[in-house]
């Protein structure tokens, strides 16, 4: 058997947020667990391909309604990575520094036509097609309905669901860029009048999965607009949990820290750690440290930080460091925060993968007070550093984090406001002061299996249930 996982983002080809650490991760899992798997993405203009050689393995050209435009399909001359990454180049539309732009309907519509039509012109042919997120919506669609692929649709598609809020919504104006099919199905692709890949992904798929069981139950109340359809389709839908790639997350190897460390030398191996961040950044060794990492935007609560920020510096005892970008407005309020707290508040404005690596061996919490988390992936990587995560009971982190008070191992509130977030800082930090060793419990964070050994296997599990040779 043998997937092929179609993704805008892979780690560490092309990296915007947890999509990419799951498609570079979950695919080795799986190879392990028995099911060839690889990846088809993107050629974008960035590090990765600026540092790497490629080689043509195709050449064709792809029609978005009257326009065409010619692309390579690529693969790398020499592959240091665990699996097989093939690219799709497509010049004129692709080859941008950042992974997604204002003209993504035509960027991703036209990558996944050429991927199909890659697809189709292959002598092995996948097993599996798995498809992730709206970049990828149209893909069941298209097998399902185009005439051009009707040799391919017998093949399953699953496809996954990382964060619905987005869903890649255009306009009917722009059905034609999409292959001839029975336009009397086009329903298929709309909902509430528009063109909607990833409810029309959700419709055709033979399976959805979300990326934790929290998230596939809150979906069919609270999806952005499509709750109706998600419960309309729950029985094709699963909950797998996201897992963690621990050759890349392991603070034993991670060659990003200042020292690297084990549960059994967690304190000393956490201080030095702390050490470099509070000399870099100005802290005191001695308050606890609060950090968050991510997408500073609606659904990650960044919006309330300012307020928890103010509030918590002007009356408590602890510091706090962002590293985040997104909202232009909450940057600027977070850049402006730092001169009225110097000593003890600290931003990095950016995105910044070797600083991630060191805020999560480095801080005492880590904040999470997403409005929505599908998953999250950033307390399960603190939980491996032994980083106490704080987080919003909801999606994924309820599914992760159990709060001190239950014998736990993190602090966990159930409505997001400002003053939740608060008592539960406050709540940490006289765990802090009072639990004289907090080695017992980073011990305990450090020794569960986030890995993806178990969440892999479901999905090869998964896979199976659906061949039909
Ligand atoms: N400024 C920055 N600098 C460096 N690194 C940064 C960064 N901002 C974010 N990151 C990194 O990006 C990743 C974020 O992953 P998450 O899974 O927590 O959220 P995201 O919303 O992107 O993913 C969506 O997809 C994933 C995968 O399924 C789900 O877990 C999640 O809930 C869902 O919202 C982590 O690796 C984090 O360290």
């Amino acid at each position: 058997m043998n997937v092929i996982h179609i993704s805008a983002e892979c780690y560490p080809i092309a990296k915007v947020g947890g999509l990419a650490d799951v498609v570079g991760s979950l695919p080795k899992y799986q190879e392990n667990a028995g099911v060839k798997a690889s990846v088809l993405m993107p050629f974008y203009n960035n590090r990765f391909t600026q540092k790497n050689e490629f080689k043509t393995i195709a050449t064709a050209e792809v029609s978005l309604g009257e326009k065409t435009y010619a692309y390579q399909v690529l693969a790398l001359k020499k592959n240091s990575l665990a699996v097989e990454v093939i690219f799709i180049d497509i010049p004129e539309l692709l080859f941008k520094e950042y992974v997604y732009s204002e003209d993504d309907t035509e960027r991703f519509t036209a990558f996944q036509i050429a991927a199909l039509d890659w697809i189709l012109s292959l002598k092995d042919k996948p097993s599996i097609i798995h498809c992730h997120d709206h970049h990828t919506g149209l893909i069941p669609f298209m097998l399902q309905e185009c005439y051009k692929y009707k040799a391919l649709n017998q093949i399953p598609t699953v496809l996954s669901i990382h964060n619905a809020q987005y869903q890649g919504w255009f306009s009917h104006e722009f059905i034609h860029y999409l292959p001839a099919f029975d336009i009397s199905r086009n329903g298929l692709l709309d909902w509430n009048g528009a063109i909607n890949p990833l409810a029309a992904g959700i419709k055709c798929a033979w399976r959805v999965t979300t990326v934790s069981e929290s998230y596939m139950k809150e979906l069919q109340k609270d999806a952005n607009g499509l709750e109706l359809l998600l419960s309309h389709e729950k029985d094709k839908c699963v909950g797998i949990l996201n897992g963690i790639d621990t050759s890349v997350w392991n603070p034993e190897t991670d060659d990003m820290l200042t020292k690297n460390y084990t549960s059994n030398n967690v304190q000393t191996g956490k201080t030095a750690n702390k050490k470099w961040l509070c000399k870099e950044f100005g802290f005191s060794l001695s308050k606890p440290l609060f950090s968050f990492i991510g997408r500073l935007v609606y659904e990650k609560s960044a919006d309330l930080l300012p307020e928890v920020i103010d509030s918590i510096l002007t009356e408590k005892n602890c510091s706090i460091l962002i590293l985040g970008s997104g909202n232009k407005v909450l940057e600027q309020q977070l850049e402006a925060l730092k001169s009225k707290h110097k000593s003890n508040y600290n931003k990095c404005i950016g995105y910044n993968e070797e600083l991630s690596h060191r805020i999560y061996a480095g801080s005492d919490f880590l904040l999470m007070p997403s409005r929505i988390e599908p998953c999250g992936l950033n307390q399960l990587y603190a939980m491996q550093y032994g980083t106490i995560p704080i987080v919003h009971s909801t999606g994924g982190l309820k599914d992760t984090v159990t709060d001190v008070k239950h014998g736990g191992f993190g602090f966990r509130f159930d409505h997001v406001s400002v003053e939740n977030c608060l008592k539960t800082i406050q709540r940490a930090i006289t765990y802090y002061e009072e639990v004289p060793n907090l080695k017992n419990i980073r011990k305990t964070m450090m020794h569960i299996d986030h890995s993806w050994d178990a969440s892999a296997k479901k999905y090869n599990d998964l896979y199976k249930s659906l061949k039909t040779n």
